[in-house]
């Protein structure tokens, strides 16, 4: 199947999305490293990775991915303390980052002080983190929620001005104050992964796949030079 935005692949259950997941990522990370010396991640958060995370910080996965040229970022954050329940950075320290030998300067939280100041640091540090080139992530890593929504790009969340990174208030999924990267910044990437599981989803994915001008958010990710890729188990 395709979707107007990319490649669905379709997998049986959820250790098999995470096994293929897992490949992928690693895949890119050592042609990343090889053609330019480091490997720049953003991730998600949510329930659906976090079976990836765990077999990342696993053999052979673990000892596939040069750690030490790996920097890690966060498309999107919910304005919580790090150490609080609901945090991104949370959910991949302790599923993934914990675990394997990443030098804690390759990990790059979103500063939580006020909403705005913080999407205006974030950005400050990918520009400054990618300069003097563009800003251009090897890989994003993506969810979808029930309601279509990517990073914490919502639905009917129309404008998230012109930046990188935008705040975002009255998120309809709690908390309703977030951090995200902007479309500008995600469709700059080299590849996109989304991992989708839930049957709940499944009809979304089909209205991507069917409508080229979707208004769901996940359907506005789309690469210039690949298609963005989709790891999707939707039954159950
Ligand atoms: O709130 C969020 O939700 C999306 C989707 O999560 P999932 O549990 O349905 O996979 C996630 O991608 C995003 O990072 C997170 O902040």
């Amino acid at each position: 199947m395709t979707a107007a935005n990319g490649e669905v692949i379709r997998l049986p259950t959820p250790a098999a999305m995470a096994a293929e997941a897992a490949g992928r990522i690693a895949a890119i990370a050592e042609a990343a490293v090889a053609d330019h010396g480091y490997f720049a991640w953003a991730l998600s958060g949510g329930n659906t990775p976090v079976a990836t995370y765990r077999m990342l910080a696993q053999s052979p996965w673990r000892e596939r991915i040069d750690w030490g040229r790996t920097h890690v970022f966060f498309a999107d954050e919910r304005f919580v303390p790090h150490d609080h329940a609901d945090s991104n950075y949370r959910l991949a320290e302790e599923t993934l980052l914990s675990h394997v030998p990443i030098p804690a300067q390759n990990v790059h939280p979103t500063p939580i002080t006020t909403p705005e100041a913080s999407a205006e640091a974030y950005e400050r540090s990918v520009l400054d983190f990618f300069a003097p080139q563009p800003p251009r992530f090897d890989l994003v890593t993506l969810g979808m929620g029930p309601d279509g929504h990517t990073a914490s790009l919502f639905p009917g969340m129309d404008d998230v001005g012109g930046g990188l990174v935008a705040a975002v208030h009255n998120s309809p999924k709690p908390p309703p104050l977030r951090l995200t990267m902007t479309y500008r910044l995600l469709n700059e990437a080299r590849h996109v992964l989304f991992l989708v599981s839930g049957a709940d989803k499944a009809a979304l994915l089909e209205q991507i796949a069917a409508n080229a001008d979707t208004p769901l958010p996940a359907g506005k990710v789309v690469l210039s030079e690949r298609p963005v890729v989709w790891l999707a188990h939707l039954s159950g």
